[in-house]
């Protein structure tokens, strides 16, 4: 373990969001282990660990990220993709971000301190939910078209947006995390693909069109496979992974047909095989979808029982 379990951590797990202390961002240069008192693990990834941490001076309350550099060294160039999530990440303020404020290294392990998302993993409130209603799916989409036109911005592309990526907040908004998939567009390294087939876009699985790979609009892809697996409990090409070749590379899918209809149309517009015929982040905001379940006066103006 990180350092002896001790009052530490029990005085952090049961940690409250206290309002004592202002969320203001780390600001040392050097960070070392020794600055932080570590609470309980928070979760476990195929790359590293994540703990409650508290800053002894300030008190700030945040993640402390441990990854084993053995570790990174045998993974296929993941130690470059870890160096280029520190200098994308570290640099992205938006509060639909999760951030990065600073990292350090000892011998053996790379420390990331990240912002504490304090609801934890979005993709457990999915499964033990089973699916989002409408009102907080169109939630959900919202923020993460705003947190992506911010990126794109910045030409930032993701590439890997799905709800194992996605953390939760104390107030329940969510934060895009795991910038080990982004890219600074263009940019001409080689990537191979890990993991899950569900959310990669046509332009990312047919051979050959790599350049492709570096359009912002493969995010605008995900975005629809996210918004069909939040209102459906499972994502729309599920099937045996040469199935899911097929049906992505021909956007094979059907929407149950208790989606509304302006769910369906929304993700209509994103699941396109044509990267530049997909609904424009701008578009997606201001879709009735997204209007109707996100807009206070809206949600007002729909209110069944009559104002008291
Ligand atoms: C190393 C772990 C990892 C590998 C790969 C990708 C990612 C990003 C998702 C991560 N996580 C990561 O970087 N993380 C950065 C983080 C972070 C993870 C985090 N919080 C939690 O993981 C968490 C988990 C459960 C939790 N509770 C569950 C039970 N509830 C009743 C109360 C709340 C509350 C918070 N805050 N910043």
């Amino acid at each position: 373990s990180l350092s002896s379990r001790s009052s530490d951590e029990l005085a952090l797990s049961e940690h409250t969001s206290s309002s004592s202390y202002v969320d203001q961002p780390l600001t040392p240069k050097q960070f070392h282990l020794g600055m932080f008192e570590i609470g309980r693990p928070l979760g476990k990834g195929k790359f590293g660990r994540v703990y409650l941490a508290r800053e002894r001076t300030s008190g700030f309350i945040c993640a402390l990220k441990v990854l084993y550099k053995s570790e990174l060294q045998q993974g296929s160039g993941v130690e470059k993709q870890v160096r280029r999530e520190i200098e994308i990440q570290s640099n992205l303020r938006h509060p639909n971000i999760l951030k990065l404020y600073g990292h350090f290294h000892d011998a053996k392990r790379i420390f990331l301190i990240l912002e504490f998302a304090g609801k934890g993993e979005l993709y457990k409130h999915l499964r033990r939910e089973n699916r989002f209603p409408e009102w907080k799916a169109a939630q959900y989409i919202a923020q993460m078209a705003s947190a992506l036109r911010y990126l794109h911005r910045k030409h930032v592309i993701h590439r890997d947006i799905k709800p194992e990526n996605i953390l939760v907040g104390i107030h329940g908004e969510i934060k895009i995390s795991d910038f080990g998939w982004s890219v600074h567009a263009p940019n001409n390294r080689r990537n191979t693909i890990c993991g899950t087939l569900d959310y990669l876009p046509p332009e990312m699985i047919k051979p050959g069109s790599r350049d492709n790979w570096y359009n912002e609009k493969v995010d605008l892809w995900s975005l629809g496979v996210l918004t069909y697996e939040f209102l459906v409990g499972e994502a729309p090409f599920e099937d045996t992974p040469v199935m899911t070749h097929k049906r992505i590379a021909r956007a094979d899918m059907t929407i149950p047909e208790w989606v509304s209809k302006e769910a369906k149309d929304l993700i209509k517009k994103l699941l396109v095989l044509d990267p530049e015929k997909r609904l424009p982040l701008e578009e997606v905001q201001k879709h009735p979808w997204i209007i109707k379940h996100c807009v206070k006066g809206e949600r007002a103006a729909n209110r069944e029982k009559p104002l008291k």
